[in-house]
């Protein structure tokens, strides 16, 4: 099953006649994760931005499992969009217990599934133990498995992040990688990982894009290296 299909997207900001994205075509199956590297400013975040809602795109369309969210007539709000983010700075409420971290995005969920819900992204994270901490209580790995618990808690249909390792210094990146990677299989996520880094793509990515800062978009798998021309 297609989970995110767009079709000839456009997009500059206001004032800007220089479209960020330009006539962009993409989709995506259930349960692959697609990387997207890319130079500084190619647009990269942006994409992001227009999939999940925050920025409307001047032409072409956006559907998440086969519905249309953004278009000529339509535009569905983020929260109502089935998209779960992971930001760099994992943008956790500091004044919250990681298990109200959790329940923070679950109030459309009936009262007594929340708790339930909260312990099993505990358990998929391994991070049972954890429930009464603060963020400042937690190293940066933990603070990152949290982020993502926390995506995944309403049960998204599609996971964006935004470069999800910046933050963590080399000695903890490998592991948290491969950990980052098995969740995501497990829970059959289908997700989009922005990342400078080629490596960490390689590492998670079914695929990947290659944003260029014309309009050279490449499509590469991890496997194979030699980039080929997607349009
Ligand atoms: N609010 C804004 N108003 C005008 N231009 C913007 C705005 N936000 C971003 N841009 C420009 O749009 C382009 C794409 O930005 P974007 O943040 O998507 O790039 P990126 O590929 O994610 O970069 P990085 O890897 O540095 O995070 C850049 O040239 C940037 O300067």
């Amino acid at each position: 099953m297609n989970i995110l299909t767009i079709n000839n997207l456009t997009f500059s900001f206001p004032k800007s006649r220089i479209p960020v994205i330009k006539d962009f075509s993409f989709s995506m199956n259930e349960g692959e994760i697609v990387g997207i590297l890319g130079e500084s400013g190619s647009g990269k975040s942006t994409l992001l931005r227009l999939i999940s809602g925050l920025e409307i795109p001047r032409g072409g369309t956006i559907e998440i499992a086969g519905r249309q969210v953004a278009g000529k007539k339509t535009f569905v709000q983020p929260e109502n969009r089935g998209v779960g983010m992971v930001f760099q700075d994992y943008a956790l409420f500091p004044h919250m217990t990681v298990r109200d971290n959790l329940l923070f995005g679950l109030s459309r969920l009936p009262r007594k599934e929340r708790n339930p819900r909260v312990r099993e992204m505990l358990e998929l994270i391994q991070m049972t133990e954890f429930e009464k901490r603060y963020p400042h209580q937690l190293s940066g790995g933990q603070q990152q498995r949290i982020a993502l618990a926390r995506a995944l808690a309403p049960k998204p249909e599609l996971l964006l992040m935004d470069e999800p390792f910046s933050n963590l210094d080399a000695s903890l990146k490998g592991a948290i990688r491969d950990e980052l990677c098995t969740i995501l299989k497990k829970a059959n996520m289908t997700c989009i990982m922005v990342s400078h880094d080629k490596e960490d793509v390689q590492a998670i990515c079914d695929r990947s894009l290659v944003f260029g800062n014309k309009d050279d978009l490449l499509q590469q798998t991890p496997d194979d290296r030699e980039l080929t021309f997607l349009k």
